[in-house]
């Protein structure tokens, strides 16, 4: 059988620097490009690459998709920093190339995609929900990608179940001292050296409190997920957001 041909963009970075090891050391792919910045795209199409796994910054990360999708070649996007108005632009290129997939995972580890899910499951049956995200202080954005999806998604399941909002007394507060607010969940980010990916999901109800915590040790934790977004996204047009969709999660 003939090996899937995967290319690294951001190559020379912290998680794409694993991900070339990773996908070198697959048995059933071969990596045929290795991209920094200021390297040609072109190299994508003339590498014959099938798959693109994208983990470069916010700044780079759409020009790089724009290439991608004109070119057929699907992607696997690990880099944070999406909006609704991105969302929709990426949407849009999809529309103009149907065979081509997508997946933007906020977070390839197996424990973070349940750490969102463990939150969405309880938020509705608590009063209180709050989260928070330490990462290693090189992160250029705060929160974090993961975090802010975990709160999407714990405001969706509360609106869904009719929740009332939290409750919080605080009438005077300086900027920033009750965290950033997604979706109306509150959402604090800590930024430590020696930290590399961390989150809390804290739930409070009366008379007891339920903290869902994960700890990414290693950018290994992140590399199952991007060597199987690459061996599913082949075969799944469109975008999909979230590795839970190709995890058969119930
Ligand atoms: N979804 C997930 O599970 C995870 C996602 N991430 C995300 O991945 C992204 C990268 O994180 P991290 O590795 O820590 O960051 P780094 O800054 O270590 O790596 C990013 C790399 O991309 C390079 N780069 C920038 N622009 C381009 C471009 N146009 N083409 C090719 N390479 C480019 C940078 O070069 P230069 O140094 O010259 O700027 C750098 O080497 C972040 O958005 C982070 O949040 C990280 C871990 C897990
Ligand atoms: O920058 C990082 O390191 C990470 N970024 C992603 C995010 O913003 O959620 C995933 C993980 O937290 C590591």
């Amino acid at each position: 059988m003939s090996k899937l041909r995967v290319a690294v963009l951001g190559a020379k970075g912290r998680i794409g620097a694993e991900a070339v090891r990773a996908v070198e050391a697959a048995e059933d792919m071969e990596l045929v490009a290795a991209l920094g910045r200021g390297d040609k795209l072109e190299t994508l199409a003339e590498s014959g690459a099938q798959v693109a796994v994208e983990l470069t910054t916010p700044a780079s990360v759409m020009d790089n998709l724009d290439y991608c999708v004109r070119h057929g070649i699907h992607a696997v996007v690990g880099t944070t920093g999406w909006t609704d108005e991105r969302l929709a632009q990426l949407t849009g290129w999809l529309e103009r190339s149907p065979e081509t997939g997508v997946l933007i995972a906020p977070n390839f580890s197996i424990g973070a995609v349940l750490t969102m899910r463990f939150a969405q499951i309880a938020a509705p049956y608590f009063e209180s929900v709050e989260v928070v995200e330490l990462h290693h202080p090189n992160k250029v954005d705060a929160p974090s990608g993961t975090a802010t999806r975990t709160a999407q998604l714990i405001a969706e399941a509360r609106r869904a179940a009719g929740s009332a909002p939290a409750p919080d007394a605080t009438v005077t507060a300086l900027d920033g001292a009750r965290g950033a607010n997604v979706d109306g969940v509150p959402v604090h980010a800590i930024r430590l050296r020696g930290l590399l990916a961390h989150q809390e999901v804290l739930l409070g109800g009366e008379g007891e409190t339920l903290t869902v915590r994960h700890d990414s040790l290693h950018h290994s934790s992140f590399m199952p997920g991007i060597l199987l977004g690459a061996r599913r996204v082949v075969t799944t047009p469109g975008l999909t957001f979230g590795l839970e969709h190709f995890l058969d999660l119930n």
